[in-house]
């Protein structure tokens, strides 16, 4: 199975908010980073055939998405950012009612939300409404919906948004099982949400990739080196100033940064493996607040991320 994206662009009036993205997706996890406003759920809506691009094409083993209509959805599962789920449904209820509407026959789907149920881990919530599900819960429900029709292409928008640690590892486990044969493609702008799980990692900014790669390729693609150092905390506002600072951390009346830089910006400073939110910050931290903000004590957001 193959998805081939070429030149794809979406425009909504003189914003382009798909700029251009020529692929081949076949199998695996891709996890698409990036910051607010980059145009993630645009391209993730086109995937859907539910936004015809401006130009460009999308075809599955050769054939364009847009003219395959019914053929294509059911190789199709999606979570949207926000789903529509029916608080007063029962889980079990929510699922059978989205089977019936997928055209999935009455016993089949009795059969794949039992499965399903069970593979999300919901088997014992089978019977609770949707509206006292916990966050996760939620998600989990909303990934099962999407599998109902055992999808080839799985397409998830921000699953992990509003989920605690726990929620999170789980779900994180969940889409890796999920993935084998399957092509997901999966946004966040939660780097470790896909620092474990993506095959291919898609750093989106303005519309555009501006890197795709392995963890790995995507780690070696950064320029700069990141630099581990103490300092005093008077020392703090110049720093954070001058330098992008992935990492602060008060320690025993010190600071420790973690600093990208191409020089070394303390003597004291030692060279550090980077982790993925320090490329993270390379690619987008500047652009992750409007103004700097110059009275704060960390020298302004703009150059400082504090990562969940
Ligand atoms: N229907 C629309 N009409 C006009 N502009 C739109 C429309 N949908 C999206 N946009 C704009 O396109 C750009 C990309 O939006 P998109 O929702 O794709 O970004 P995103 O990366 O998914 O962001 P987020 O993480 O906030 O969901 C934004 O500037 C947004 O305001």
């Amino acid at each position: 199975m193959e998805l081939e994206l070429t030149d794809l662009t979406k425009k909504f009036g003189e914003l382009t908010a798909v700029d251009h993205i020529s692929l081949t997706m076949t199998s695996g996890v891709y996890g698409l980073l990036g910051v607010n406003g980059a145009g993630k759920t645009t391209l993730m809506r086109m995937l859907c055939t539910l936004l015809k691009p401006t130009c460009g094409s999308i075809t599955c083993n050769g054939k364009d998405i847009f003219k395959m209509d019914g053929g294509y959805r059911k190789l199709l599962g999606y979570l949207p950012q926000d789903f529509g789920f029916y608080p007063e449904f029962t889980v079990q209820d929510y699922l059978l009612y989205i089977s019936s509407i997928k055209g999935i026959r009455p016993a089949a789907a009795k059969k794949r939300t039992r499965e399903l149920l069970a593979q999300v881990g919901l088997a014992k919530a089978a019977n609770k409404k949707m509206k006292k599900l916990s966050g996760g819960m939620k998600r989990r429900a909303g990934i099962a919906q999407a599998m109902l029709n055992n999808p080839r292409i799985l397409i998830l928008d921000e699953p992990t948004v509003g989920l605690d640690p726990n929620e999170r590892i789980r779900f994180r486990n969940l889409i890796s099982e999920l993935s084998e044969d399957r092509l997901v493609l999966l946004s966040t702008h939660i780097v470790s949400d896909i620092e474990y799980i993506a095959n291919e990692i898609w750093l989106m900014k303005d519309g555009a990739l501006v890197h795709r790669g392995t963890l790995d390729e995507t780690i070696a693609s950064m320029p700069e080196t990141v630099w581990k150092c103490a300092a005093e905390h008077s020392m703090v506002p110049a720093l954070t100033k001058k330098y992008k600072v992935s990492n602060l951390k008060s320690e025993d009346g010190h600071v420790e940064l973690r600093i990208i830089s191409p020089k070394r910006p303390a003597p004291d400073a030692e060279p550090v493996r980077p982790a993925l939110e320090d490329v993270f910050l390379y690619y987008f931290g500047e652009t992750m607040d409007d103004e700097p903000d110059i009275d704060s004590p960390s020298g302004g957001p703009n150059r400082t991320l504090f990562f969940r």
